[in-house]
């Protein structure tokens, strides 16, 4: 007998991977958009920058945002000054936070997914964390199973420091490890802050700015799995594709450097114009196998990216204006989450769904697109089926 055929080879589940529960969380702290302005330049001691802040104040007006959750408190600030300052060393001061907060609050958002799931932890046989926060060895993966009690047997896939697209990257692998892997339940959770990246703002760099305008902080958790088991599990929607590129000539559009300082970030202002020049090209892709081409009999999740981006979205696909009211609806209340966004959309999406009196968890709609969109310009495109409500 040939040795390997000794060990029992992986296989592959009947269904598509499926969404089996949503949980979410976000820090107490809340700050409101409207009143940023006068807080951040306050509590960065830059209040002498009175043209700055005239213009930054027009940026957070213009961000469609309401309100965003964030960890970093006046009080956690006036702790950590170097956090406040726009070039300060800082890395040390910013682990410490991170390390203990990712874990906690992607734990929040993993316990209610597992609670609406419905079956025992024991029965999670995978993890799928992302985090653009908290670089550590072991990582805040491991931290996580510990937190939740869950057997050290789980098998992890840490995703660090990906970037904005990574809520489309998790799904992308929970869809292959579910399918794969026969009877698999993959917890997935993306937990992110933007402690890495807060800093003061500096007459030069208005990019940095921009960033201190939209991020927020939020967890998102899903439990993924294949062949639902009837009676005991109930899909919310179905993985039909997933798929990455990156897009030409984009590795500058929005980048990130680990530094002493902290997390540096670069965002192109023709970022919304780049993603809405290829939008209509990613969709072709996606949907060529089901021969669909009208982009309004689709639901839909975009990355939340910032206002503009969306708006760009909508123009070049050429969508109603309800096809993205879930997406504008998180970005309103949270801000961008990174990774967490588009499932925080998704969880808006089935809600709104059976809220409305609609046929299906996609507004109605049978099939969805997912767009993450993220460093270089990556974008992730994952297509959703709808269940019946
Ligand atoms: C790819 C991803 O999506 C991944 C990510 O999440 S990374 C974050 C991605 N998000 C973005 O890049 C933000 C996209 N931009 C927006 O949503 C909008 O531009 C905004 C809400 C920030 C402002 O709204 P707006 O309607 O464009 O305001 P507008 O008055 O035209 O512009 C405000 C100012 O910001 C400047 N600005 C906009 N984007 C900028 C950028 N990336 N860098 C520097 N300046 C920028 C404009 O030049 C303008 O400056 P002036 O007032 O001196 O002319």
């Amino acid at each position: 007998m040939d040795s390997f055929d000794a060990f029992p080879r992986p296989q592959s589940a009947d269904g598509p991977a499926t969404i089996l529960a949503i949980g979410t969380a976000n820090p107490a702290n809340v700050m409101d958009q409207m009143e940023y302005a006068d807080y951040y330049f306050r509590v960065t001691n830059a209040e002498d920058k009175t043209e700055l802040k005239r213009k930054f104040k027009r940026i957070c007006e213009k961000s469609t945002i309401k309100k965003r959750h964030m960890i970093l408190t006046e009080e956690v600030l006036k702790k950590n000054p170097s956090l406040c300052e726009y070039m300060a060393p800082s890395f040390d001061a910013r682990q410490q936070i991170v390390l203990e907060a990712v874990p906690r609050l992607a734990k929040e958002a993993a316990a209610k997914a597992i609670k609406e799931w419905g079956r025992p932890t024991s029965d999670i046989t995978h993890l799928v964390f992302c985090s653009a926060a908290g670089v550590d060895i072991p990582g805040v993966d491991y931290r996580l199973l510990q937190l939740l009690g869950l057997p050290v047997s789980v098998r992890r896939v840490m995703l660090y420091n990906v970037g904005c697209h990574a809520g489309g990257t998790a799904l992308r692998v929970a869809k292959d490890l579910a399918e794969n892997n026969k009877d698999a339940r993959v917890l997935v959770v993306c937990s992110e802050l933007n402690v890495m990246f807060f800093r003061g703002p500096d007459d030069d760099h208005f990019e940095n700015l921009i960033g201190q305008a939209l991020f927020g902080d939020g967890a998102a958790a899903l439990i993924v799995g294949a062949d639902p088991v009837q009676g005991a599990e109930k899909p919310i929607f179905e993985l039909a594709s997933a798929s990455q590129v990156m897009l030409p000539e984009s590795e500058e559009m929005v980048a990130g450097h680990l530094r002493e300082i902290g997390l540096t970030f670069h965002l192109a202002s023709k970022l919304p114009a780049l993603v809405g020049s290829n939008i209509e090209r990613c969709l072709e892709g996606a949907f060529e196998p089901l021969g669909i081409t009208d982009w309004n009999e689709l639901f839909w999740i975009v990355h939340p990216g910032g206002r503009a981006i969306i708006d760009q979205v909508e123009a070049r696909a050429g969508l109603a204006p309800e096809k993205l009211a879930a997406t504008r609806h998180v970005l309103s209340e949270y801000g961008n989450m990174q990774s967490a966004s588009v499932l925080f959309i998704m969880d808006e999406m089935r809600k709104r769904s059976a809220t409305e009196g609609h046929a299906t968890t996609g507004q109605g709609c049978q099939w969805g697109v997912l767009f993450g969109f993220g460093p270089g310009l990556t974008v992730e495109t994952v297509v959703l089926h709808s269940v019946p409500i």
